[in-house]
């Protein structure tokens, strides 16, 4: 139980599928400049998968595609470098178009790219939510419609969805945050019940808080507001994990077709197995009060200091 995952990933981990054995797949993953999305395609390349990379910016996916060569079982071209911006929904055809032109194929979509948010309800600007929500839910959404069909004719496929402990449990001072991420289990559980007949996975990936550079690009109350603070004297992120790790337990989820992932360590990990396994209203209302209380206090007092 004292473990950096939920218990049937560990076990899986253990006995399951090993990342390796998705050599030879294509996997676009979204996202895939910084981060989650750079780690899982630096691990995907060591185990020999084909890799598009999509974010905004060419310059870092160039930057990641060379760690990937460097490090990985990959040459050049089975590592397409894809610019994408995920809210700029009605390119999104076009770039599966590229993909199937450079591959024939696209086997793993992963929906990872999203920010963070670290101010209460009541001073983020509508502006600001609609922000969080179209990148968070509506991009991961516009991209698996331009993708699904392919997957459909094929009749068989994955999707991975980067979502977060935050889509399980209500995170105060993230609101929009968490209410895209809870979104995004209402929309891909549906759709995984609408593909019961298709073998097209869904997964959905639930991390706790991981190193990366999701605090430097927080939503700070408007969408073109940043957070100034020095992420590593964070006092909210200070047992983060390590982003190679999350990235290789993903891979594990991705390799053995598993529906929900927790990726987490402790105390994080506590709370979805207390939500979940142990409803007692009292409880669970004291929790969210003590994490509230911590959580806020710190936003506060960040919000003075900036
Ligand atoms: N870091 C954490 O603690 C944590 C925890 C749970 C879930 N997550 C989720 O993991 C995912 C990745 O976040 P991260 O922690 O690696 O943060 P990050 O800021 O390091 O990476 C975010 C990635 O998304 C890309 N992106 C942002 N806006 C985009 C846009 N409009 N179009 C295309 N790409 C865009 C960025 O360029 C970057 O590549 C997010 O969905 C985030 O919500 C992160």
């Amino acid at each position: 139980f004292l473990s950096d995952g939920d218990l049937s990933l560990m076990w899986y981990e253990r006995f399951g599928k090993t990342p390796d054995q998705l050599a030879g797949k294509v996997v676009w993953i979204t996202g895939a400049s910084s981060g989650i999305g750079e780690a899982l395609a630096v691990e995907l390349s060591r185990a020999g998968v084909k890799l598009v990379l999509s974010a905004r910016r060419e310059d870092e996916l160039r930057r990641v595609k060379q760690t990937c060569l460097g490090t990985g079982k990959v040459s050049d071209s089975d590592v397409l470098v894809l610019p994408l911006d995920s809210v700029a929904f009605d390119t999104h055809a076009g770039c599966v178009e590229q993909v199937l032109a450079h591959f024939g194929r696209i086997d793993v979509l992963v929906n990872n790219s999203g920010r963070g948010q670290r101010s209460v309800f009541w001073q983020t600007s509508l502006a600001g939510d609609r922000h969080i929500f179209e990148l968070n839910v509506l991009g991961q959404v516009s991209l698996t419609k331009a993708v699904l069909p392919h997957m459909m004719e094929r009749g068989e496929g994955q999707i991975m969805v980067t979502s977060s402990l935050s889509g399980i449990i209500p995170t105060p001072a993230g609101s929009a945050y968490s209410g895209s991420k809870f979104a995004v289990h209402g929309f891909f559980g549906a759709l995984r019940a609408e593909l019961h007949s298709y073998d097209i996975n869904i997964l959905l990936a639930c991390p706790g808080p991981v190193i990366s550079n999701a605090g430097k690009n927080v939503l700070v109350g408007e969408p073109d507001k940043t957070s100034t603070l020095d992420p590593t004297k964070d006092p909210l992120h200070s047992n983060d994990m390590p982003t190679a790790r999350c990235a290789r337990l993903l891979a594990v989820g991705m390799a053995n077709r598993l529906d929900e992932i927790w990726v987490a360590r402790h105390p994080y990990l506590l709370y979805p197995y207390l939500r979940s396994y142990l409803p007692v209203p009292a409880l669970e209302r004291r929790m969210s009060k003590t994490f509230a209380k911590r959580r806020m206090k710190i936003v506060m007092q960040d919000k003075k200091m900036q």
